[in-house]
């Protein structure tokens, strides 16, 4: 029996914290960015999406994060609306561009949330340190964004969409401007807060089949525009995954069916 509000993987049941059924969006000037569009995400997924430029990846975020509206559909998130979900604070959106206040140290751009929120600078400070922790900045929490490296300016950012403990974090191509090696390091640190969380749901777009496969329990490939999810393909390693994964036979297959996807 499958009950509304659940989701079932391969010997699990998991709380479902998002559905997409059926969306579409068409943008006023009559291009269809998505078509017909049909998810549901369980509590915990890492799940990336890939496809062409130009699929739709980021207007799905939008959406969901309810920074723009489907033209037909319905999402759901937590049970409740888009707008519901962005006023409790449930959602956090990581872009490719670490957008950083230049004029502000890095603790006052993580805590930025929590001062739009207007909470006790006490607090503030508090919730800056712990997420400066995480990401291994604790000791830059004083610096300016421009004495910082690509790869330091997305932890920033990433600790900046931790600090109001989101319960699905939207990561739009986080990685893709930085080098192969930055990449691979920031992926591990990802899985890392990833499973030490309770419980948050990331939602990811990357071009690379390699970082796909590498972080993500399900990967939703998607046609060329308009997009829709042609094909899911379910990554059923356990983590935490290391190096020995990255160079095993079963990850080249995964890459391969990745691409193979991506073709068709
Ligand atoms: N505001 C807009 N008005 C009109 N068309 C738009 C608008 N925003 C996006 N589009 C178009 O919608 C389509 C989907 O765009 P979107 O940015 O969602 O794709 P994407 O898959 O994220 O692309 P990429 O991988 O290159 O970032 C594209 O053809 C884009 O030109």
């Amino acid at each position: 029996m499958f009950f509304s509000g659940e989701i079932r993987g391969k010997g699990e049941s998991r709380l479902q914290v998002l559905r997409l059924d059926g969306v579409s969006k068409s943008y006023p000037n009559g291009t269809v960015a998505v078509q017909d569009a049909n998810l549901e995400v369980g509590e915990g997924e890492l799940i990336s999406f890939v496809g062409p430029s130009g699929c739709g990846k980021s207007t799905i975020f939008q959406m969901v994060a309810g920074l723009s509206k489907q033209t037909a559909g319905e999402i759901e998130i937590l049970g409740g609306s888009t707008g519901q979900a962005r006023r409790d604070n449930a959602i956090s959106f990581v872009f490719q561009e670490a957008t950083l206040m230049p004029w502000a140290s890095v603790r006052d751009n993580v805590a930025l949330p929590l001062k739009l929120r207007k909470l006790p600078p006490k607090q503030q400070e508090e919730e800056a340190e712990r997420v400066l922790e995480l990401v291994g900045l604790k000791d830059h929490a004083k610096s300016l964004p421009r004495q910082l490296s690509g790869g330091m300016r997305m932890r920033v950012s990433i600790a900046r969409s931790l600090i109001a403990k989101p319960r699905i974090l939207l990561m739009d191509e986080p990685f893709g401007a930085l080098d192969e090696i930055t990449r691979q390091t920031l992926q591990e640190e990802l899985l890392s807060i990833w499973q030490r969380s309770k419980g948050m749901t990331v939602l990811f777009v990357t071009h690379n089949a390699f970082e796909a496969v590498y972080l993500s329990n399900r990967i939703l490939v998607m046609t060329p525009r308009p997009g829709r999810i042609s094909r899911e393909i379910e990554v059923d390693v356990p983590y935490p995954r290391g190096e020995q994964f990255r160079s095993s036979a079963e990850f080249s297959r995964f890459v391969g069916l990745v691409n193979e996807s991506l073709k068709h």
